[in-house]
């Protein structure tokens, strides 16, 4: 493992960005995901990631999580090589499959709290106000003593969030946190999650497919698409020539008057 240290350029210190790919290769057996891909998230922004279905965006949030191994060249989270159940990362996994257990809000928090500790559960007293503390940074103390099988799937998302903050993570990896809202809730819910990642100063990472929601959200797309990935502004990475130059093939980006943008890939 390498260790976090600050970067010395030019005499000054700088913390080790969130997140640094060099050369970075991933994948699963034939499949590649990301082939030789060089890019840094800066510690504090907000990053949309975006790409085509089975484009790789689960794998690489797997791969800063130390589930999905490296095959070559480098990854670090602020320094260091990811490992898993490192408490400096919060994850919300995609969620496919509705619950139907019938736990309260808290319970489903703590049954959390206590596989982080495989066998040594935390004192009750400190468990609860890390409970209590990570439902007041997702705005989710009302969900706490619901029955979460009874939840609508906006609810149900507030309660993931705060299960991902539990650690007080400093990066937290959102895997399409905005599938289950309509349009116009998607975006209340990028603005709510954008707000508690600010007031919680942790960098963030969400994909999602639909971009709208997004925009004026986050602070760069970090875009994978056939074993290359591109990060940069929203204007930088989302024209048609940036991403027909990812795909290898024509890609249009069309937006409209009203600032919605739409990108047609006839391609895999
Ligand atoms: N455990 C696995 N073993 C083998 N192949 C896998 C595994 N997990 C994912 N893949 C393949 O790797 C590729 C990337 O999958 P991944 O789930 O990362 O894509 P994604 O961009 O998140 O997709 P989506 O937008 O559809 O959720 C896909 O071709 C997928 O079939």
């Amino acid at each position: 493992m390498t260790l976090a240290r600050p970067v010395v350029t030019d005499g000054v210190a700088h913390p080790p960005a969130a997140v640094s790919c060099q050369a970075l290769s991933i994948g699963h057996g034939e499949r590649v995901v990301l082939q030789a891909a060089s890019f840094s998230i800066p510690a504090g922004s907000f990053v949309g990631l975006l790409g085509p279905n089975g484009a790789g965006k689960t794998t690489f949030l797997r791969a800063l999580l130390g589930l999905t191994p490296v095959r070559s060249g480098e990854l670090h989270v602020f320094g260091a090589s990811p490992v898993c159940g490192d408490s400096n990362v919060g994850y919300m996994p995609q969620s496919r499959t509705p619950i139907r257990v019938s736990l309260t809000g808290r319970d489903m928090l703590a049954s959390s709290l206590h596989g982080e500790r495989w066998g040594l559960p935390l004192a009750r007293a400190e468990g609860a106000r890390r409970i209590d503390e990570a439902l007041h940074a997702a705005d989710a103390q009302d969900l706490a003593e619901r029955r979460i099988d009874a939840l609508s799937g906006g609810e149900l998302q507030r309660l993931r969030l705060a299960q991902a903050l539990l650690s007080a993570p400093r990066l937290l990896l959102l895997d399409e946190p905005l599938a289950s809202f309509d349009p116009v809730r998607m975006r209340e819910a990028a603005l709510q999650i954008r707000e508690v990642a600010r007031r919680a100063g942790a960098t963030v990472i969400c994909s999602a497919h639909d971009i709208d929601p997004l925009l004026g959200v986050m602070d760069s797309v970090l875009y994978i698409a056939r074993g290359r990935a591109r990060l940069g502004s929203v204007d930088e990475v989302i024209t048609s020539s940036a991403l027909s130059d990812l795909y290898g093939a024509p890609v249009e980006v069309y937006r409209s008057p009203r600032g919605r943008v739409f990108v047609s890939a006839d391609v895999a």
